[in-house]
């Protein structure tokens, strides 16, 4: 076997945004530098074998079959023998950075991680719309639903809308570079599928027209670099009434965010992270130092001031 190994790295992202459920999502950088994303190592092997390591390795299940990573590999390698008959057999190694259920798409993180690997280890076989269609289909299997707002801005950078079109599942759209994001994630674990189980199935005509004018209004707000507008519109009438109810101390974490500048305030993905956008570096500060201490629950928990990260998950051949 070659010496040959490629290694993905797959950001933390932020899903549904508050106003966007399921239709919008952000892919998330400390400022301070230090890395908040699943990697993936993928090398040459004689025999198929997944080691897991990292800070969360332990939280997840024992038997590597039950690892997403597994079913991505044998997913990748079925669509990629309908095209090529002779592969090169690989092994891989995940670094769980992320915690799990933790609000910041980490089963996405492993799963944009490991299929960006492969697609790298394999030169490519598969598009970025193809790519990102297995992606969901994954992250499916896992949620209890197909829904892109975490893979998507994971795999492709920045902040991006669910197009769900056959050759155009998403769009990426402008950002304003000068806002933080502070993300703070409590450590209790909120898993996405029973989080999903406690909405109700039918929406009320005034929620489903507010949450039509937020989207356009956001949208058209971030094309015209209008960042007032952008913000009164983020406002969740879809999830968080019902879920706040899983996140302790939410109300007032709100609350301080509010009474310190925040332009707006939300939970991350189904929880328990929560997220808090300041157009000011000071304000990012004081509320994260304030969720540090009062939205944590145990030693898990950690809180970061993000910007956008516009890249995305990268993969390099070494
Ligand atoms: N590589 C992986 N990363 C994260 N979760 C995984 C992975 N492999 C299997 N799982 C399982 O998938 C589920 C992910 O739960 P979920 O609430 O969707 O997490 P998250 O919202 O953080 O992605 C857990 O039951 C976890 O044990
Ligand atoms: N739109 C999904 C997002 C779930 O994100 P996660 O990071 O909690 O997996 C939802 O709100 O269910």
């Amino acid at each position: 076997m070659s010496g040959e190994m490629v290694r993905a790295y797959a950001p933390a992202s932020t899903g549904n945004v508050s106003l966007g459920f399921d239709l919008l999502g952000a892919a998330l950088k400390p400022i301070d530098g230090s890395l908040l994303g699943d990697e993936v190592e993928v090398f040459a092997s004689e025999h198929f074998d997944i080691q897991v390591k990292g800070r969360f390795a332990h939280k997840l299940p024992s038997d590597p079959k039950d690892n997403i990573l597994y079913h991505c590999h044998q997913h990748f390698i079925a669509k990629l023998t309908e095209r090529q008959k002779e592969l090169v057999p690989c092994a891989m190694v995940l670094y769980k950075n992320l915690p799990i259920g933790s609000g910041l798409g980490s089963s996405a993180s492993s799963v944009v991680a490991a299929l960006h690997a492969l697609n790298s280890f394999y030169h490519e076989p598969f598009n970025h719309d193809e790519m990102l269609l297995m992606m969901g289909e994954l992250e499916g299997q896992i949620s209890g639903s197909v829904h892109y707002d975490n893979v998507a801005p994971c795999y492709l950078g920045g902040l991006v809308l669910m197009a769900e079109q056959a050759e155009r599942i998403a769009v990426q759209l402008p950002v304003f570079e000068e806002w933080y994001w502070v993300v703070c994630y409590s450590g209790i674990k909120v898993s996405t599928s029973e989080a999903r189980k406690i909405l109700p199935q039918q929406v009320s005509l005034k929620n489903t027209l507010t949450f039509g004018r937020q989207l356009g209004v956001f949208v058209h707000a971030l094309h015209c670099g209008d960042r007032k507008l952008a913000a009164s519109v983020m406002h969740d009438v879809i999830a968080e009434p019902y879920r706040k109810a899983l996140l302790p101390g939410f109300d007032a974490a709100r609350q301080f965010a509010n009474d310190n500048q925040a332009l707006a305030f939300g939970i991350s993905g189904s929880g328990p992270t929560v997220f808090a956008v300041c157009d000011n570096l000071d304000a990012a500060q004081r509320i994260n130092q304030w969720l540090s201490q009062h939205y944590i629950q145990n030693a898990d928990g950690f809180s970061h001031i993000c910007q956008l990260d516009p890249q995305g998950s990268t993969a390099t051949r070494v």
